[in-house]
């Protein structure tokens, strides 16, 4: 099998004394789907921070396709990356978050070319054509000259969407990027993740409490616990039949909450 386009090595990451990522061992393959799941401060969002430089880690190493994230290495040591370096290895990534954090004061169409002109330097004309594009992948074509608060908040992330793959990511993270809409909103959404899914060769990291569609849309499903995967396979392996008795409890609570 070819290098893993992401991998955890032993990675800790602390906040003072509590230790959310605790000597974590995780790989992810190229094109490959990945869910975490996991209780409430399992480390979930943490995975993702940490890839995006969000957050520092305290000891171990990442490689993004092979090459160190959190290092460089110099004289076959590795030391402390540069701001340069991070910037170079964020780049290779696009981040869907749960608030949408769109530009307020800028049009759609605004929102998802103005990076690709300031940081990568491509052509605007270029970079609206293909802003024209994702936004039609997304189903907002019509949309791309209002404002972010003109739209609902389901369209509001579709355009987060459209605007984290204008920067041509060779991995796509979304943190709960449904958490924070209203449920009749949720849906369009997904659609539009697992259309992406589907139809892309993208590598994709997702955190979800939306436990179908994990089971839909992943190669592979992770179950965290306390800064560790507890357990993992594919969605029939863990949904239909989980062997540890942490992971059957969790499924349990969030399949039958009553
Ligand atoms: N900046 C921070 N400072 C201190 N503690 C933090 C910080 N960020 C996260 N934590 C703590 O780290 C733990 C893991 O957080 P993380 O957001 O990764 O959990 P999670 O599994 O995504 O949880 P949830 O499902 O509730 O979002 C939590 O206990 C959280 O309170």
């Amino acid at each position: 099998m070819s290098e893993p386009i992401i991998k955890f090595d032993k990675v800790v990451k602390r906040f003072g004394d509590l230790t959310v990522l605790d000597e974590l061992d995780f790989q992810v393959e190229q094109g490959e789907k990945v869910t975490i799941i996991g209780p409430s401060g399992s480390g979930k969002s943490t995975v993702l921070r940490v890839l995006m430089t969000l957050e520092k880690i305290n000891e171990g190493v990442v490689y993004i396709g092979g090459e160190p994230l959190w290092h460089e290495s110099r004289n076959g040591k590795l030391h402390e990356a540069s701001e340069a370096h991070l910037r170079k290895m964020r780049n290779q990534m696009g981040m869907v978050f749960q608030q949408f954090n769109l530009f307020p004061h800028m049009t759609v169409l605004r929102n998802l070319t103005e990076a690709p002109v300031r940081v990568l330097g491509m052509s605007k004309a270029d970079v609206r054509q293909r802003g024209e594009e994702l936004l039609d992948l997304v189903g907002l074509s019509d949309q791309k000259d209002k404002y972010p608060h003109q739209l609902s908040g389901g369209q509001q992330q579709r355009v987060g969407i459209a605007r984290a793959l204008a920067m041509r990511p060779r991995i796509m993270l979304f943190d709960e990027p449904t958490s924070a809409l209203d449920p009749e909103l949720v849906g369009e959404v997904l659609n539009v993740i697992r259309r992406l899914a589907k139809e892309h060769d993208l590598t994709m990291l997702l955190v979800t409490h939306e436990m179908h569609f994990a089971q839909q849309i992943s190669d592979r499903v992770c179950f965290f616990d306390k800064g560790k995967i507890k357990e993992q396979g594919t969605p029939e392996e863990l949904f239909k039949a989980p062997k540890e008795a942490r992971t059957q409890e969790f499924l349990k609570a969030v399949l039958n909450p009553d």
